[in-house]
């Protein structure tokens, strides 16, 4: 086969990295994951900036205890202690302060490769570089951009185990010049194979797989070190969001519900399914930014390691209870605990949450789950990376979009799972809408707390009951009647009960959005048309994309692949579901 000659090849630049995109167009790239890419650029400016914090606590406590301790006592400690201090989440255990004193014989790494010019000059273990795995990179760009645009970042390898993606991540890697040259390498790879044969070994592993990441969690959580991330985005909604339950559940090990809330519900069966590969290697993770955008799901976790703290695990996890009827909502937990003194007893949930019959309107309730109902942001990392992303704008080419979704991320209630739609709530009523402002209003004059979601414009997070808001809802229908419906209706089993609540609906000053009040847009439309998923590299586009997507939509891309999901998935089937990729 001849050399391909440059004419064949266009320039795709984006950011800092430039890639060479053959016409023939046999490698993976979607211009729409450009959104993707800046935030996890975002996301690894933060994480490289928060480990030398880290790492300087860690060094200062070191120095005191060891001075404390003496000098003997302190040579020990340092021989066998990790390397890869277990950091916060140690703390919020309450069982480990030092790295010292934590029981992590498995993981210990041993100091001895870190000895000469990788130790600080106390004889304390020097901050390396993090290095990057981009398990499934394609032409390489995210890798590229990595290795380009993020200040203090290390080696960054990047894999594939398709040939001409190896072989197009590393024309791309001479043509980004001598840089990138030094900081990228790319291998022709299963990326579970090498993940698995390199434990430990990555600050940060990247999976942005054709549809599922199920078949690389279990390998991805052993290869990142600890306190290091996973990044991973997930593309088969279609499957996360309802429309497969059983798939959903062979390839996460949870139940979705369909509903408003669907894709808040799939972020946290990934974040469950993610936990789970973890706890089997005595891991657990610690979500730092989840988010839900364009047509795929990408969530951010630290990974550590600690036996004890693992136990914690079945709190973080709930069943969810969607009512057929009116869909309301409720978690029942897995796990609970019993503290005393010193010790903590880890039990089973107590339950059911909920009687057989839904008591607003008496119809059953599907089971869904189970999912992360912890925390699936971390407050301050999402401050400090929207920070950052307003700081350098110039230097986010989606930098819009990307900063009206950290906006809205950074206004979420932290602790809230799901969340209701008002226009759900009004369609069981058969009433007219209250406006957000109003029903916020009530709910906060009701001694709640409210906010939006970026999953969903029209979508309310509340800590307010179910019996609540549909007293607030009663309230607001006697002043807004609506046409008697049949008796047996789920709104007139609702409506037929006295609210124990009156409502106020005067407008409260913590309704609006902080965003709201500041006029900061929060959901933007896509840029361009077309802006979806892409066919797997390499396939062909037949006349039956044609005919689904229309001349128009499909021209220029017979021998470029670009098709988007949203027609194709009216008939889709579970197998061509995960075929769409980001
Ligand atoms: C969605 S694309 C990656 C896009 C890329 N991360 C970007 O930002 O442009 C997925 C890639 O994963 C590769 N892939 C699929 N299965 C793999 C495996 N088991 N090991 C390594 N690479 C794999 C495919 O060849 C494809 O190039
Ligand atoms: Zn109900």
């Amino acid at each position: 086969m001849s050399a391909p000659e440059l004419d064949d090849f266009k320039i795709i630049k984006e950011g800092e990295a430039e890639i060479l995109m053959h016409a023939k167009n046999e490698v993976f790239f979607n211009k729409a994951q450009v959104n993707n890419r800046d935030i996890s650029i975002a996301v690894l400016r933060t994480f490289i900036s928060r480990r030398k914090e880290e790492h300087e606590t860690y060094l200062s406590r070191r120095t005191k205890s060891a001075k404390k301790a003496g000098e003997k006592d302190s040579a020990e400690c340092t021989d066998k202690e990790s390397y890869e201090y277990p950091a916060e989440e140690e703390k919020q255990n309450g069982e480990c302060q030092l790295p010292c004193e934590t029981v992590q014989e498995d993981l210990c790494v041993t100091l001895e490769e870190n000895s000469g010019k990788n130790m600080e000059k106390n004889g304390l273990p020097a901050l390396k570089a993090p290095r990057v795995l981009e398990a499934l990179s394609a032409s390489g760009l995210r890798a590229l951009r990595y290795a380009r645009e993020v200040d203090g970042i290390g080696q960054v390898v990047a894999l594939d185990n398709d040939k001409a993606s190896v072989e197009s991540c590393q024309r791309n890697i001479r043509f980004n010049g001598s840089l990138a040259c030094s900081k990228v390498e790319s291998h022709l790879a299963d990326a579970r194979v090498y993940m698995l044969t390199h434990p430990k070994e990555f600050d940060v592993v990247d999976l942005d797989p054709y549809g599922s990441p199920s078949v690389f969690l279990d390998s991805a959580v052993q290869s990142v070190v600890d306190g290091g991330m996973l990044m991973c985005t997930a593309t088969d909604m279609a499957v996360l969001c309802g429309g497969n339950g059983e798939a959903c559940y062979s390839k996460y090990g949870s139940y979705p519900l369909r509903g408003k809330y669907c894709h808040e519900m799939a972020l946290r069966i990934l974040l469950a399914s993610i936990e789970s590969h973890a706890n089997r290697y005595k891991r657990y993770i610690v979500p730092v930014l989840s988010v839900q955008m364009d047509f795929y799901i990408r969530v951010f976790v630290r990974i550590y390691t600690s036996a004890s703290a693992m136990k914690n695990t079945p709190l973080k996890l709930s069943y969810v209870y969607q009512c057929t009827g009116c869909d309301s909502f409720h978690l029942q937990p897995v796990g609970r605990t019993i503290s005393k003194a010193t010790s903590t007893r880890y039990l089973p949930g107590f339950g059911p949450v909920v009687p057989q019959e839904c008591s607003d309107c008496g119809k059953k309730y599907n089971m869904g789950g189970p999912i992360w109902s912890a925390p699936i942001h971390d407050e301050e990392w999402v401050n400090t990376i929207l920070a950052d992303v307003k700081f350098m704008r110039d230097r986010y080419p989606a930098y819009d979009r990307i900063s009206a979704v950290l906006t809205t991320i950074s206004e979420e209630l932290p602790d809230v799972p799901l969340f209701l739609s008002l226009h759900n709530l009004c369609a069981t009523l058969k009433c007219t809408s209250p406006s957000a402002v109003i029903f916020r209003s009530a709910v906060v004059n009701a001694g709640y707390h409210i906010s939006g979601t970026h999953v969903n414009p029209l979508g309310m997070k509340t800590d307010a009951p179910m019996d609540v808001i549909w007293d607030i809802m009663r309230c607001w229908v006697k002043n807004h009647p609506v046409k008697a419906q049949p008796p047996e209706q789920p709104g007139s089993v609702i409506l037929s009960k006295e609210p124990m609540l009156q409502a106020n609906f005067a407008r409260a000053v913590a309704s609006l959005s902080k965003a709201q009040a500041k006029k900061v847009a929060r959901f933007l439309p896509n840029p361009e048309r077309h802006w979806g998923p892409k066919l797997r590299a390499g396939r062909q586009i037949t006349s039956k994309h044609v005919s689904l997507l229309g001349p128009e939509a499909v021209n220029g891309s017979l021998g470029h692949q670009e098709v988007d999901e949203p027609d194709l998935k009216r008939q889709k089937t579970e197998h061509s579901a995960s075929d769409t990729c980001s």
